[in-house]
């Protein structure tokens, strides 16, 4: 099976890194989202990443050019007819993602393979909404997408082993690092490290340290290169929330109980760096 031709759905944060990760790889990427102006933000964000990479002389003007050329924005979900591999990286929410996958199980290809980029829902639910299961998989990346060289890969119930070798041996041509891990709520990456985070918020609402104070600890006392309020911010603390309730949902255990303050950031719509403001304000 050859993967020439991809799509990539959401051209949000993570959207936008895998697009250019495909295309610096040497694939036609069609990258697609609702609106013209989430491709544009998408694309400019893809443009600027690969002018600072000039800049430092890591890539030449005629790469940036050649990589710039493999990608083609669309609003139109239809450009799926003709692609071997979608990647989707639309909002963390189970009702929208498997409308999206019995839509791109409708019109695409027979042969082309479904991934999905959620960090925390099960790949099995979301493959169940086609017809297709054997073709659907796990592939999730990292924020900043570029620069992280993990991606965890995730097997539904029924994904094939064909299918899984493709998308591992996919991950390697993109130059990054193939991990297995099982279908379970926040797989092992979110497992790990949305309760650390969610915990840092609660550490912040009990009033035992300020928000500055609990990111030095971590930075300085655990040599993390984020604290985590920070991290939570450049994650998106709306996709925060998501996965804390996917886990406390699919666990049933309360120690996975999103923190209230969380929950009122998301609700006042301050959803971290993406929006201006969540701990922390952003230029
Ligand atoms: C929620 C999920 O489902 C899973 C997740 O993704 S969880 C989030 C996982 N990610 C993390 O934990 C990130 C933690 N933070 C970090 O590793 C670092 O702070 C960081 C890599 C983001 C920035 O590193 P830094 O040393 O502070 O900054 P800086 O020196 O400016 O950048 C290092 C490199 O990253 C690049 N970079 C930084 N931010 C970037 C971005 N947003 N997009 C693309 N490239 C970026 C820089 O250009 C630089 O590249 P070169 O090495 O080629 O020069
Ligand atoms: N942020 C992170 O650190 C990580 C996130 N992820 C996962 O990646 C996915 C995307 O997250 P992220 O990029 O941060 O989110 P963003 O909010 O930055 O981007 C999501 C994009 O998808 C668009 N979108 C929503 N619904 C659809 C649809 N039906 N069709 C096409 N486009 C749509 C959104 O548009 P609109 O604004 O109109 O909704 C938005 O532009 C989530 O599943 C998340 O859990 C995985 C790893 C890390």
């Amino acid at each position: 099976m050859e993967m020439k031709k991809v799509m990539v759905i959401g051209a949000g944060q993570m959207g936008a890194g895998i697009a250019q990760v495909f295309a610096m790889a040497g694939y036609e990427v069609k990258l697609q989202d609702l609106q013209e102006a989430f491709l544009q933000r998408g694309m400019k964000t893809i443009e600027k990443n690969l002018n600072r990479q000039v800049e430092k002389g890591k890539l030449s003007g005629e790469e940036r050019d050649q990589t710039l050329s493999r990608l083609h924005p669309t609003v139109e979900v239809e450009a799926v007819k003709d692609v071997d591999l979608v990647v989707e990286a639309i909002v963390e929410n189970m009702d929208v993602k498997t409308k999206l996958f019995a839509k791109l199980d409708e019109l695409a290809p027979e042969h082309t393979i479904l991934a999905s980029n959620t960090s925390s829902l099960p790949i099995t639910e979301i493959a169940a909404a086609t017809k297709r299961p054997e073709q659907v998989i796990g592939m999730h990346f990292m924020n900043p997408v570029p620069v992280m060289k993990l991606v965890e890969i995730i097997r539904g119930l029924a994904t094939s082993e064909e299918v899984y070798q493709v998308i591992y041996e996919t991950t390697k041509v993109l130059n990054k690092v193939p991990v297995e891990v099982n279908d379970f709520p926040g797989f092992v990456s979110n497992r790990i490290l949305m309760p650390m985070i969610n915990e840092a918020i609660y550490t912040l609402y009990e009033g035992v340290a300020t928000k500055e104070a609990i990111d030095d600890v971590m930075k300085l006392g655990m040599n993390h290169p984020m604290g985590p309020l920070t991290l939570a911010d450049f994650i998106g603390l709306d996709t925060c929330l998501y996965i804390m309730e996917t886990l406390h949902e699919g666990f049933g255990d309360d120690k996975y109980r999103p923190c209230p303050l969380l929950r009122k950031y998301v609700k006042a719509g301050w959803l971290g760096k993406k929006t201006g403001r969540g701990f922390y304000v952003y230029e």
